[in-house]
């Protein structure tokens, strides 16, 4: 099964899911100067319900945060996509150290980690039905870099002892996962796919441009959870990031000058 280890991480994946050498696969170098002002996006309009918060889970790649989404009441909308697209998880993706951990990359720039809040578009039954559409999903990026301790996030990493190995989960209610997001909501804006197999060109990216921060402390507790299930030889879950993908002459469009 995929990974990320020498023998089964991103250069090998295109093994099983050729579509890891398509045309707009995720993440990519942003680069700021690149990137034209498109004064037709609009702020994005995020409002989700705590809740819709229903549990918290080691799903061996990473750990997410997983929402009912049985009605409109957590959305994302307006930003660059037409339509609503409703939350269903989010989950990071992070390093060994923080000198790297993070997918997308700013002018080569690497965060210690990533947080991806994924949502897909009601024009279609499903997340599972929508993530095969060019217009299915929607994730927005925010990037973590060290700094002060983050409240917020820490009501996540306190339930990391229920959940330490594969295959766990546990309940987690009355979340609100705006409380994840930066103050400025300025985001870049591109076509792209899932960071992780099946690597599906089905997302509208839209990473935003300020980070949020996360304690060196905060970052260790990510690292102290495991790639492997319980009674398995233990591994550290860490450096669980793609690289950057070839661009292919995509445009990046920011929401600010
Ligand atoms: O890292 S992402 O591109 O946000 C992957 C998102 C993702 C979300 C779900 Br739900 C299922 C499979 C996936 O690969
Ligand atoms: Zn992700």
């Amino acid at each position: 099964a995929w990974g990320y280890a020498a023998d089964n991480g991103p250069d090998k994946w295109a093994d099983n899911f050729p579509i890891a050498n398509g045309p707009r696969q995720s993440p990519i170098d942003i680069l700021p100067g690149a990137s034209a002002y498109d004064a037709g996006l609009k702020p994005l309009q995020l409002k989700y319900d705590p809740s819709n918060c229903q549990e918290i889970l080691n799903n061996g790649h990473s750990f997410q945060v997983t929402f009912v989404d049985d009605t409109d009441s957590s959305t994302l909308k307006e930003g660059p996509i037409s339509g609503t697209y409703r939350l269903k998880q989010f989950h990071f993706h992070w390093g060994a150290s923080d000198d790297k951990g993070s997918e997308h990359t700013v002018a080569g720039t690497k965060y210690p980690a990533e947080l991806h809040l994924v949502h897909w578009n009601t024009k279609y039954a499903s997340f599972g039905e929508a993530a095969s559409k060019p217009d299915g999903l929607a994730v927005v990026g925010v990037f973590l870099q060290i700094g002060g301790a983050n409240a917020s996030l820490q009501k996540v990493l306190d339930t990391f002892s229920a959940i330490k190995a594969k295959g766990k989960q546990t309940t987690f209610a009355d979340f609100d996962p705006s409380t994840l997001l930066p103050a400025c909501l300025d985001y870049w804006t591109y076509d792209g796919s899932l960071t992780t197999p099946p690597l599906l060109e089905s997302v509208t990216w839209i990473v935003c441009k300020e980070p949020i921060s996360v304690s060196a402390e905060q970052m260790a507790k990510f690292r102290s959870l495991l790639f492997s299930a319980e009674g398995e030889a233990e591994c550290c879950m860490m450096d669980n990031y793609r690289p950057p993908q070839p661009l292919k002459g995509r445009s990046v469009r920011a929401s600010f000058k």
